[in-house]
């Protein structure tokens, strides 16, 4: 997918001045070949890292290629097409902020935490209600069906391994990660002027188990590992793969919750087809660093905390002796409010 600028962008995005330095290296993600899933080197990885490039997955690029162009074409229509269009569930177009209701409605939205985004929202398992005679919309259908079947395979699989691994019960399985949930979310990041800045998305975490992004070559995405700040190498044909909050959870925090931003970069748009799932609404998790909690109560103390401070403060929450949470100056942390 070529980083070409499409407009028009939604209203309210200005490109700031505030250019954030972030420690940059080069790539060094480590990489998970699907056909293999080396268990020793992906217990490794989820222990140090939170998140891996994913090759050999078997997703055709045909698939992802079409997939890009159809979103690319959906962004370029004017602000007021896209809001109708995508203007009921399974699909909700937002804008400016990552922070979405379940069924993807922006939760806030100032002027003053205002992302250089917007964002198409889908949930898979509604997608056949997608009725319409409208041609685009039903090829954008059948394109996202295909593609969320595959990342629902790719999810299953690493997750078995993933249980296993940790020795949970394999009773807990579908429990614990539910295909039924998963949601996509394709995203525009709209160029900025000057330098490199972070106000694609801030620092954060994802609730969710497992999200599986695709980018385009254009770049942005960092993860935060050992006090600095990696950047993430596009390259075609991967997946990156982080493990979200629930999982840090389920394994007790031996697994890690990867922090990470998006960085919108000087002249370029760039583009993500993200896939978050998620465990059962009302299945328990146990752990014993945390009280047991279903993800139900996660996601509405997530909005809770993000309505009354604009901020996520996650898991710490649900630990047995819940940190003292400062009031004050909280750290932005928009993303996976889901
Ligand atoms: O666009 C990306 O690469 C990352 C998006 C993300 O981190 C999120 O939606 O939680
Ligand atoms: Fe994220």
């Amino acid at each position: 997918m070529s980083g070409t600028h499409l407009s028009p962008y939604p209203p309210l995005f200005r490109h700031s001045d505030d250019s954030l330095q972030p420690t940059l290296d080069s790539d060094l993600l480590p990489q998970i070949d699907f056909h293999l899933l080396d268990l020793d080197k992906l217990t490794e990885v989820c222990r140090d890292w939170g998140v891996f490039r994913l090759v050999n997955h078997g997703i055709p690029a045909d698939l992802s290629n079409r997939l890009q162009d159809q979103a690319k074409k959906l962004f370029s229509l004017p602000v007021e097409s896209k809001q109708a269009l995508f203007n009921s569930p399974p699909m909700a177009y937002f804008w400016g902020t990552p922070a979405l209701t379940p069924s993807g409605v922006a939760i806030t939205q100032s002027a003053q935490n205002l992302y250089q985004l917007e964002g198409l929202f889908v949930l898979l398992n509604q997608l056949p209600q997608l009725q319409g005679d409208d041609p685009t919309l039903r090829s954008f259908r059948l394109l996202l069906e295909e593609y969320g079947q595959h990342m629902a395979r790719l999810a299953r699989s690493i997750f078995n391994v993933v249980m296993r691994n940790l020795g949970l019960d394999p009773s807990l399985s579908e429990t614990y990660l539910s295909e039924s949930t998963g949601v996509v979310r394709l995203y525009r990041y709209t160029h900025c002027r000057d330098a490199n800045q972070i106000s694609g998305m801030e620092a954060h975490t994802d609730s969710s188990v497992l999200s599986i992004l695709n980018e385009d070559e254009v770049g942005g995405l960092e993860v935060y590992k050992d006090d600095r700040w990696i950047q993430v190498r596009p390259i075609t044909n991967t997946l990156i793969v982080n493990l979200g909050d629930m999982m840090q959870a389920m394994s007790n925090d031996e697994y890690k919750s990867v922090k990470h931003r998006v960085l919108v970069k000087k002249g370029e748009d760039r583009m993500s087809i993200c896939y978050f799932v998620f465990p059962m609404d009302d299945g328990v998790i146990q752990s014993t660093n945390y009280r047991p909690f279903t993800y139900k109560m996660f996601r509405t103390q997530v909005q809770e905390d993000i309505k009354a401070t604009g901020s996520k403060v996650g898991l710490q929450r649900f630990m047995h002796t819940e940190p003292q949470i400062r009031s004050s100056a909280p750290t932005p942390n928009p993303g996976a409010q889901r």
